[in-house]
């Protein structure tokens, strides 16, 4: 199986990100970042971005993870708090932990794109 089938595919994908949305915006670390963000959209593009990223059947497409990140003066500590909610949102949506691993692995390679680098 692929990770997409592992985390569930498309309803998994979408349960993790719907557990995420409410963790952010209960989240005092997060919440500050999201307060001007179009949510349907954002929801959106990161179901595309996880199935893609996952070997699902989808195409990432939405803006470029550098542009999106790059005025937002991201830190490791809030990056780190995302990657709580995400393992959270995985743990609720009872996602075994050798997917969960994979996942974070895969979005690894996004921290320098995110992290704004001077
Ligand atoms: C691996 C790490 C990350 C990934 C894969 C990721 C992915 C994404 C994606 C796919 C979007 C939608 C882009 C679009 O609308 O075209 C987005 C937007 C956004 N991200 Fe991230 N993100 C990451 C880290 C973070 C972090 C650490 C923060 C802040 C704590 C953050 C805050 C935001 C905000 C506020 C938006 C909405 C921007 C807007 O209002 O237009 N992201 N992200």
């Amino acid at each position: 199986p692929t990770l997409y089938d592992r985390l569930g595919k498309n309803q998994g994908i979408s349960d993790i990100v719907d557990s995420m949305l409410y963790d952010i915006a209960s989240n005092e670390k997060l919440i500050e970042f999201f307060i001007e963000t179009d949510l349907d959209r954002f929801r959106t593009k990161l179901i595309e971005m996880l199935c893609e990223v996952s070997d699902g059947p989808c195409e990432y497409t939405g803006d470029s993870m550098k542009q999106v990140h790059e005025s937002m003066a991201i830190d490791k500590s809030h990056f780190d708090a995302l990657v709580t909610s995400l393992v959270a949102a995985m743990d609720e949506n009872n996602v075994e932990v050798g997917a969960q691993n994979d996942l974070l692995a895969r979005l690894v390679p996004y921290y320098p794109e995110v992290i704004p680098s001077n």
